[in-house]
């Protein structure tokens, strides 16, 4: 498996306007690892969404370089950095914001129609499978409102991986299950890295989930102020203003 970041932040810095402008993230330097499940932990409102959107390419910032396999992805318009999200990105959020009037499989189909590289049939078979992968096959069609919340989440996974994304953001994503649904969902995104060899990121309150990570990255105030792996060994965190 690759040792090389997938995506590397170097000096990423999110302000808002204003006289002095607030600063949602200051200068992040991190490397994103392939086959790592990494969480971004720290107190109510230090930054830990902020800087996971500048990561997945949902929010722009206003300094530093975000850089994809080498490549600035803060240079390109708008309709690139979609596309590189559709393709390379999946994200799981605590609410799973899927279509309510959309069986599980047809929300699970919408990143593949949206991309369009695949038939009607194969793109059907995938969503099936990936259904499949998360336990719900038997599931496919009834409609979220008939679904429990932890499989929910489960679809709003399958969905996520629809376009087999390199990279698999979540925000909270067990922040509304219970610990049963919780402790399945984290083992998921353990598995997406370790036997997938996806980089996953998530934020996250929840200690199980940071417990579990191979990589945590603490923030206080819009700082990265430690990068710390699971034997214990710290990376730089370099986050001066
Ligand atoms: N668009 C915005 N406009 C103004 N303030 C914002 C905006 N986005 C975030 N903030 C503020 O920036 C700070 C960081 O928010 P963020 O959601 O990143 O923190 P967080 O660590 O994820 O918090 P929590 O753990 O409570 O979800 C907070 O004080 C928040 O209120």
């Amino acid at each position: 498996m690759s040792e090389e970041p997938v995506l590397i932040a170097h000096h990423l810095r999110r302000e808002l306007a204003g006289d002095p402008p607030p600063v949602l993230v200051a200068d992040a330097d991190l490397a994103i690892m392939p086959g790592k499940f990494t969480a971004i932990v720290g107190p109510s409102g230090c930054g830990k969404s902020s800087l996971l959107y500048l990561l997945g390419l949902i929010d722009r910032p206003t300094g530093g370089q975000l850089l994809l396999d080498g490549h600035d992805l803060l240079t390109l318009s708008g309709d690139e950095r979609a596309q590189i999200r559709l393709e390379h990105f999946g994200f799981v959020f605590q609410f799973h914001f899927l279509l309510p009037e959309f069986s599980a499989l047809e929300n699970v189909m919408l990143p593949l129609r949206r991309l369009g590289r695949l038939s009607p049939r194969a793109m059907k078979d995938r969503a099936m499978a990936l259904l499949g992968e998360v336990g719900l096959a038997e599931k496919a069609g009834k409609l979220p409102e008939r679904l429990s919340g932890g499989e929910r989440q489960r679809v709003a996974i399958a969905r996520a991986l629809a376009n087999n994304p390199r990279l698999v953001l979540g925000d909270e994503p067990t922040g509304n299950l219970d610990s049963v649904n919780s402790a399945r969902v984290v083992d998921m995104f353990r598995d997406l890295a370790h036997n997938q060899g996806r980089a996953v990121v998530c934020v996250t309150h929840d200690p199980a989930i940071a417990e579990k990570a191979d990589i945590r990255v603490t923030m206080l105030d819009g700082r990265v102020t430690e990068v710390r792996d699971q034997t214990g060994a710290t990376q730089s965190a370099t986050s001066a203003t």
